[in-house]
């Protein structure tokens, strides 16, 4: 089976029809219906009818479709847990989770959702964003207190908020929470997701982050706009510089298996496990991103 992606997850409004009906054309990996703070308090219980009606309804295809929530403490959140259950959304996603318990929580009322309306145990998924200084401190035990969970984000609005600064264009303020999110994530071997970049018309700026992310090891970006999706796909895509490379590497090896070594050297560099393991992966990910069939052959 091919590797899902997950480059870009792009934030929908819940309470706007018309990108909600519409949300599934511009190419992004999944969309993320958001009922939580793109939503008015007084909009949240026809946004939520809203995002219930058209998971139903409208068909994205192989996009996979991800619901923000509210927070299960505040009025809404088991009223959005039991309406995007039983819709048959892809993925929830909790926001602002700061202990290990919050995840476990929101799993159980899942479950009691799962349960109800007769949906196999264990059917939806979840991610939890972490916002705010106690998540980060927390993340290790974040990322392990679910089976469900794909994957931890950060929400660097909020975070740099409760931190008590601001964002800036070079992203230092960030780099601690990012770092703990993706070392989080790899070991508890789920996917790390980027926080939005509020600017959608710095097209340089934007694309400097998405580099800085991609170096990172995040596996994709929260995206805002559809303007924003080819931008972080083109940073994704492996190069066929790159795909030639790693078929290089993993017929190299090969030839030196067969004569009983585990390193051989290709133009000059040394090719061991770690370099093969990464090889291994851009082939993934070019197959996954179309851009090769299943035989190796590369599309041009
Ligand atoms: C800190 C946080 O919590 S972030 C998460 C919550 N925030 C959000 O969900 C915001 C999502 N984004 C948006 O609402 C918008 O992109 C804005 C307000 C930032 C910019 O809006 P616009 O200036 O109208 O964007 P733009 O002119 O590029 O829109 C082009 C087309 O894409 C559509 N579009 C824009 N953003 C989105 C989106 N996020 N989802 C779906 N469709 C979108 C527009 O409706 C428009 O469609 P049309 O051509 O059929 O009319
Ligand atoms: O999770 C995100 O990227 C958006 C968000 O809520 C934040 O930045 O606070
Ligand atoms: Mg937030």
């Amino acid at each position: 089976m091919k590797e899902r992606l997950r480059r870009t997850m792009m934030f929908v409004p819940g309470n706007n029809p018309a990108m909600i009906k519409d949300a599934g054309i511009y190419g992004a990996d999944s969309i993320m219906f958001d009922l939580e703070d793109a939503v008015a308090m007084t909009e949240k219980d026809a946004a939520r009818m809203l995002v219930y009606q058209a998971i139903q309804t409208v068909d994205y295809g192989n996009t996979e479709v991800v619901v923000r929530i509210n927070d299960l403490h505040s009025e809404f959140g088991r009223a959005d847990i039991f309406a995007v259950v039983k819709a048959g959304v892809d993925v929830i996603r909790l926001p602002k989770t700061e202990y290990p318990e919050d995840v476990i929580e929101v799993d159980e009322v899942i479950q009691e959702a799962e349960e109800h309306f007769g949906i196999p145990v264990g059917t939806t998924l979840m991610m939890a964003a972490i916002e705010g200084a106690a998540g980060v401190l927390n993340a290790p035990a974040i990322a392990k207190a679910s089976d469900r969970l794909i994957g931890i984000a950060i929400g660097a609005e909020d975070y740099v908020t409760n931190m008590k600064t601001k964002r800036y264009p070079d992203g230092k303020e960030l780099f601690f929470a990012r770092s703990m999110i993706v070392h989080a994530a790899r070991a508890a071997g789920i996917s790390a997701f980027d926080t939005v970049y509020s600017n959608v018309d710095n097209t340089e700026g934007f694309l400097n982050e998405v580099k800085l992310i991609h170096q990172l090891g995040f596996d994709g970006k929260s995206c805002i706009n559809p303007r924003q999706i080819p931008l972080v796909n083109s940073v994704y895509q492996p190069t066929t510089k790159e795909i030639e490379n790693a078929l290089n590497v993993v017929a190299a090896i090969e030839e030196a298996k067969a004569k009983g070594s585990g390193v051989i050297s290709l133009n000059g560099k040394m090719i061991d496990k770690p370099i093969v393991e990464r090889a291994e992966r851009v082939i993934r990910l070019a197959k996954a991103s179309n851009l090769m069939d299943e035989e190796g052959n590369i599309y041009e």
